[in-house]
């Protein structure tokens, strides 16, 4: 019966790049994306889906696209107009009682739907359950109630395409009951996420990584079915669809196992080349990209109000007022009720992150769950650390920023509560570049005292090797003639206490 209600099976042969959104995304920008990055060797983006064209096979496989599209109803067609009925589910009280307000919950929900470009909101409703797991979720009346709602708005001559119901995962048993009332399709938040995903992942490491989150869910499925219709004589999956999808995992690991030791060798020789490195985090559509689009003038760099806009993590050259160059990593942004099956493969994404020189937590001052998120941040970035074996942050690599403070009605009030504990908020607008400039002072601050960095004055002779060494090893910021010696120039610099000693035993005790 399900298979009436299935409008993505017979679409999955369509074999275009379902991940070149540029068009959608505000013209070349998947392009631009590319050129922006600093230095062009730091990514595995483009060059990569061209080195790798096997990769690409793993990306673009009919038989997959089968079975995905019917576990998940997710489909290379993101871009096709789907009318969508969102329900938000939840407990009203008890301890699984969520501890975010349901309007919050359910306008996350709309924002999910809105970063998919042609789906439209045509009925969004939260609805109170007594418990997230009856197979078919809401008690019978409501059911009901919910079923007579969406066929009154059919009637009334709206086109509804598929109920999106948003809990972290359905059941398959849910899913089937739902589909059998509503006679629409059912998505949960991961299929609804991971559509998203599939959209905005540009380099072959973000789409691969899409990929393998797909699995975990699949298989979950399968399982759920195995265990609802035993004796029903119908098989979700093939012997060979099992194997190709144990197979298909196997070498998604593989891919994505060289793609990181490659990421890693580059990691190392940006270390060699000595650039501080500075993390931007935050809840996802906080504004991280658009801070760093301020700190940097990066023209190219898109921000957009879609939820997971950023997949890739991204390396932008900014120059601190000292001229000390530095590297602000873009990272894909955090979300809470998102299953941790499928946050799990971008965790690995943040580990550039994790080993920045600093960390920038960019929290929406103007949304209204603005605490909610940031210890959700702070919660999983410590995770991260302990998985990582390190030990904790030390506050000093960490500066707080209250983003989007032109959207708060009354600003000042903000102020108040600017000074948390030993760690003061950054507020700034990245829009109007309010508080951007103190900002990177602080960023400065931050970064020469974590780095070892010390910013000092030397005299040199006027046109001798020492000049060129410093020019090479150091960030020069100033030169002027020395006053009192007509042949030596006052040099500013910034420099790690290593090469000030290397300088000091090269010059300065040659000089005797
Ligand atoms: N008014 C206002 N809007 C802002 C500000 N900063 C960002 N925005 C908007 O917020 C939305 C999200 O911004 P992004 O910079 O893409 O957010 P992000 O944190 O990178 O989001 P993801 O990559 O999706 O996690 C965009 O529409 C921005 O224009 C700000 O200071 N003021
Ligand atoms: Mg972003």
């Amino acid at each position: 019966m399900m298979e009436r209600w299935r409008p993505f099976a017979h679409l999955q042969v369509a074999r275009e790049k379902y991940t070149d959104s540029s068009k959608y995304k505000g013209g070349k920008q998947a392009g631009q994306r590319q050129k922006a990055i600093a230095p062009s060797d730091d990514q595995p983006g483009e060059e990569d889906d061209e080195a790798y064209g096997d990769r690409s096979e793993l990306i673009e496989d009919r038989e997959y696209d089968t079975v995905a599209s019917s576990a998940m109803h997710v489909t290379k067609q993101i871009l096709n107009v789907q009318h969508v009925v969102i329900i938000q589910p939840f407990i009203k009280w008890g301890p699984r009682k969520s501890p975010t307000k349901p309007e919050l919950l359910l306008q996350e929900a709309e924002a999910l739907v809105r970063s998919l470009p042609r789906w439209n909101i045509e009925l969004s409703m939260k609805v109170p359950v007594e418990t997230l797991d009856k197979r078919q979720l809401f008690g019978s009346g409501k059911l009901e109630e919910l079923k007579s709602i969406i066929q009154a708005r059919q009637e009334s001559g709206t086109p509804l395409t598929c109920v999106f119901i948003s809990k972290g995962t359905l059941t398959y048993g849910q899913k089937q009951t739902l589909e059998q009332v509503f006679r629409l399709p059912v998505m949960d938040r991961y299929s609804v996420v991971v559509q998203i995903l599939r959209l905005h992942a540009v380099s072959m490491e973000a789409k691969l990584q899409v990929a393998l989150a797909e699995l975990p869910y699949i298989w979950s499925q399968v399982k759920d079915q195995e265990g609802t219709s035993k004796g029903s004589g119908r098989i979700f999956l093939s012997d060979a669809q099992r194997q190709m999808l144990q197979l298909r995992e196997r070498k998604l690991r593989n891919e994505l196992d060289t793609i990181r030791s490659h990421r890693e060798l580059l990691r190392n020789r940006r270390r060699q080349k000595n650039f501080p490195v500075v993390a931007v985090v935050g809840y996802t559509n906080a504004g991280k990209t658009s801070l760093i689009k301020a700190l940097t003038e990066e023209q190219s760099l898109q921000p957009r109000d879609q939820l997971f806009a950023t997949l890739d993590v991204t390396a932008h050259a900014g120059l601190l007022p000292c001229k000390l160059e530095v590297l602000y990593m873009d990272t894909v942004g955090f979300m809470a009720d998102i299953p941790t099956g499928l946050i799990e493969c971008f965790v690995a994404t943040l580990e550039d992150a994790m080993l920045a020189d600093v960390i920038v937590h960019v929290q929406d001052m103007a949304h209204e769950n603005c605490a909610q998120q940031r210890e959700h941040v702070e919660r999983t970035l410590s995770k991260l650390m302990v998985r990582n074996g390190e030990r904790t942050f030390s506050p000093e690599r960490i500066i707080n920023v209250g983003n989007k403070i032109d959207l708060v009605p009354d600003p000042e009030s903000l102020t108040m509560k600017c000074i948390d504990g030993e760690q003061r908020l950054y507020l700034i607008s990245s829009q109007t570049l309010v508080g951007v400039h103190e900002l990177l002072l602080e960023v400065e601050r931050r970064v020469l005292r974590v780095t070892g960095r010390q910013r000092i004055v030397i005299r040199v002779p006027m046109g001798g090797q020492e000049m060129a060494w410093l020019y090479k090893n150091a960030a020069v910021t100033e030169s002027a003639a020395d006053p009192n010696n007509a042949e030596r120039l006052l040099v500013s610099v910034v420099i790690t206490e290593a090469k000030l000693q290397q300088f000091r035993h090269l010059f300065i005790r040659n000089r005797g």
